[in-house]
């Protein structure tokens, strides 16, 4: 499909696709999830590729205040075509996904929508969804203020109940309580979720959220007692400037009571505070739902800088063989492969285990429904922790996959710097992730004292019951090609979690106190947590070789990935698995020398591995990363859209270069 778009013009990457041992077509579905899944997107990447609105190759060069008009052009655009051609969901989704710009119709569907999904009364959602789901209202999630992000219950934001009237009052009591970062809400949502302390009767019942209109429906205007405007500029060129991040003060605001999401509390007329029977934790469940979402978000940006790395590397050439051979493809070299194809092989795990939490969070939805809660905990953990570790290793992917591309990486239109841009604050956003692994941490360290006394663990902590083995085993791998063997991998890495999170448990053990404890150990329990999180990738990925997969030489690929995400980490984190016990420096040697065996088998397949992505060029946005591999041309081509190069003496000359070379040139005859 990523042909297309290519027009059929010289492949000078045909040498490469022609050495792949494997049917790509099959692997597309392989990554996608099913064939029905290729084709939507296809359908969707198509749609977007070919409408000139969506053009996003000078987005890099707007300024401020004409990126955020692009952003909502495109945004009506897109919503204009969904009406026009009844796009279902999932194509609609799709659109707004090879869109690729940051906007405020993404907290809209992503969050405003699923909060009152989530903690709405079916009345409320009745009401608030209908006009949600039309656009005739825009929304947001207004929870950070200035003052606490990480700490919700540390809010400051107060809805204060008055039965006179019955309704609440919204205020911002201090600098800090300001609302600071909701996406959208700067310039463009007209209603929000807004996260307050609950006050009834005198009494503070806590952080709840609230739906509030911020903007009139006729002109705009922020509505009165409401001040509201754009935080600033972030990171980067484009990347996430086209989303007008906000901040909002209220100035007792009134709202009434049912308005108030009453799903999880209520407040009723007389301003009796009342509890539902369900746990207080679904507050947060817009935030599970979300990091959830975050774990493929991560998958697909990582393997959009893999596609660029790899085929760019595969049309680089540096140096030839001393006897005056040719040049040699910088892909060839094998310090470029042990930088890159752990990243290829990471972005296929992600994709797999971003499957998999998916099904996770739609089961656990399921059983809440049915009022069983027994999940939530586990699910709170998998999410927190996947969301922490797929973003955390995609950040630093994107950053060396410019380093791997050279001068040009460094170019916006090698794509990357705006990738690493957009994709960077998701370590921070929806939970900090060192944050979010200390709850993994909480949650397994919970596991271990019921291990203890004598409770089974169940689901992704199921193999801490298995404790009296993985405490004192010692691996049985005694060659290089006993590296091959799924189980000999996933046991290393279920003893070193297991040891990581015991190891944490004993020594909070001997602290004053378990707080004391856990505080002065929480750079190991972070460690732990890792450990924990990367056992669940390199399973999940196992457990995905075990299904019917279709295609030629398909499942052969995905083993040798497979191989190479584990054993890349366990190189990487051999201090780990040494001073647990898990594996002997020997062994780790072993490791090291199967990986390199994997990469040279993985060095013919690497431009068909990132073709099975099937992204358009439009969608991928790079210069090197092309589909035909045509580098240089569009590299040359790309230069001159530079706003600079408008003019061929440059603005500025007159007033300061001529003075000054006039000036040098004078004091030199001098
Ligand atoms: C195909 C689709 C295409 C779509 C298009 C693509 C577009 C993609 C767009 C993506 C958009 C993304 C946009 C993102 C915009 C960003 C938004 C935001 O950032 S919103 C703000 C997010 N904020 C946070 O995440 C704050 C982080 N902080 C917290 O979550 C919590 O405060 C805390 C968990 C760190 C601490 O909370 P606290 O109440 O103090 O908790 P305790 O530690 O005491 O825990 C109490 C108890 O609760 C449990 N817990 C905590 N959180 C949860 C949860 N979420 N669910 C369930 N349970 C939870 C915790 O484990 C404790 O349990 P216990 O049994 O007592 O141990
Ligand atoms: C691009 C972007 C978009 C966003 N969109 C939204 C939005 O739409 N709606 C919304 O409500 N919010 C939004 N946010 C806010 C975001 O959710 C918060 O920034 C995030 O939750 C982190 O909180 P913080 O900024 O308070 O960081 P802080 O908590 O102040 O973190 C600062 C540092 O302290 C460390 N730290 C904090 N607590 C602990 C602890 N207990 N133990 C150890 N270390 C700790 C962190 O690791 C970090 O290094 C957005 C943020 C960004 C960057």
């Amino acid at each position: 499909m990523a042909a297309a778009d290519w027009g059929g013009k010289a492949d000078h990457l045909a040498g490469e696709r022609a050495t792949a041992q494997f049917d790509v077509d099959g692997m597309k579905v392989a990554w996608a999830g099913s064939r029905h899944a290729v084709e939507v997107a296809d359908r969707m990447a198509c749609l977007v590729a070919s409408d000139p609105v969506f053009r996003k190759d000078t987005r890099t060069m707007l300024s401020r205040k004409e990126l955020f008009k692009d952003t909502l052009k495109k945004a009506a655009h897109a919503w204009k075509r969904t009406v026009e051609l009844h796009l279902t969901e999932e194509e609609a989704n799709l659109l707004r996904l090879y869109i690729d710009q940051p906007g405020y119709v993404d907290l809209h569907w992503v969050m405003f929508v699923p909060a009152i999904k989530g903690q709405g009364t079916e009345e409320q959602q009745k009401k608030w969804l209908t006009m949600a789901y039309k656009f005739q209202i825009i929304g947001t999630y207004a929870q950070t203020e200035l003052g606490h992000g990480s700490n919700v219950q540390g809010l400051e934001t107060t809805a204060t109940f008055d039965p006179s009237t019955d309704e609440f009052i919204m205020h911002s009591p201090t600098l800090t309580s300001s609302k600071w970062w909701p996406g959208g809400l700067g310039k463009t949502s007209t209603h929000a979720v807004v996260y307050a302390r609950l006050i009834t009767e005198g009494k503070d019942y806590g952080i709840h959220g609230f739906i509030m209109q911020l903007r009139s429906l006729d002109d705009h205007s922020p509505l009165p007692g409401i001040t509201i405007g754009d935080i600033g500029g972030k990171f980067g060129s484009g990347a996430y400037n086209s989303m007008d991040n906000g901040v909002m003060r209220l100035d007792h605001v009134r709202i009434p009571r049912d308005q108030m999401l009453m799903r999880l509390a209520q407040v009723t007329r007389e301003g009796k505070y009342v509890h539902s029977d369900v746990p207080k934790q679904l507050l947060y469940g817009t935030m599970v739902y979300v990091r959830q979402t975050i774990v493929a978000d991560a998958s697909r940006a990582l393997s959009r800088a893999v596609c660029i790395a790899v085929r760019y590397g595969a049309i680089r050439k540096q140096f030839g063989s001393k006897a005056g051979g040719p040049e040699t493809q910088v892909l060839n070299y094998k310090t470029q492969q042990s930088r890159l194809f752990p990243f290829l092989a990471s972005a296929y795990a992600f994709r797999f285990v971003g499957q998999w939490l998916k099904w996770l969070y739609t089961d656990v939805t399921q059983k809440l429904e049915s009022k069983d809660f027994s999940t939530l905990p586990e699910a709170h953990a998998c999410t927190a922790g996947l969301k922490s570790v797929t973003t955390s290793a995609t950040a630093d992917a994107i950053e060396e996959c410019q380093k791997l591309c050279g001068g040009h990486g460094y170019l916006n239109s090698s794509g990357l710097p705006e990738l690493f841009a957009v994709n960077l604050p998701a370590c921070t956003y929806e939970g900090d992730n060192v944050v979010l692994l200390l709850q993994v941490a909480r949650f397994l360290m919970k596991t271990v004292s019921q291990v203890a006394s004598g409770k089974q663990p169940v689901g992704t902590t199921a193999y801490m019951g298995n404790i009296q083995h993985l405490m004192q085993c010692k691996s049985v791998v005694n060659t290089v090609e006993d590296w091959l063997n799924p189980a000999a991998i996933k046991e290393v890495f279920e003893a070193r979690a297991l040891r990581m999170a015991v190891n944490c448990a004993q020594n909070i053990s001997k602290a004053p106190s378990q707080e004391e404890g856990f505080s002065e150990l929480s750079p190991d329990l972070v460690e732990a947590a890792v450990a924990h999180v990367q056992l669940i990738i390199v399973t999940k990925f196992i457990e995905k070789l075990q299904e019917d997969i279709l295609g030629h030489g398909v499942k052969e690929q995905l083993q040798k990935l497979c191989g190479i995400y584990a054993l890349h980490l366990i190189h990487k984190h051999l201090g780990d698995f040494l001073s647990t016990g898990c594996v002997t420096a020997r062994q780790g040697s072993l490791a090291n020398e199967r990986l390199g065996k994997l990469y040279a088998q993985v060095r013919p397949n690497a431009v068909a591995l990132v073709d099975a992505f099937d992204y358009t060029d439009h969608y991928l946005g790079s210069a090197l990363g092309r589909y035909d591999g045509d580098v240089y041309s569009a590299l040359y081509k790309e230069a001159w859209k530079d706003p600079l190069n408008e003019t061929v003496v440059p603005d500025g000359y007159q007033e300061h270069l001529r003075p000054l070379l006039k000036q040098q040139l004078k004091l030199s005859r001098l």
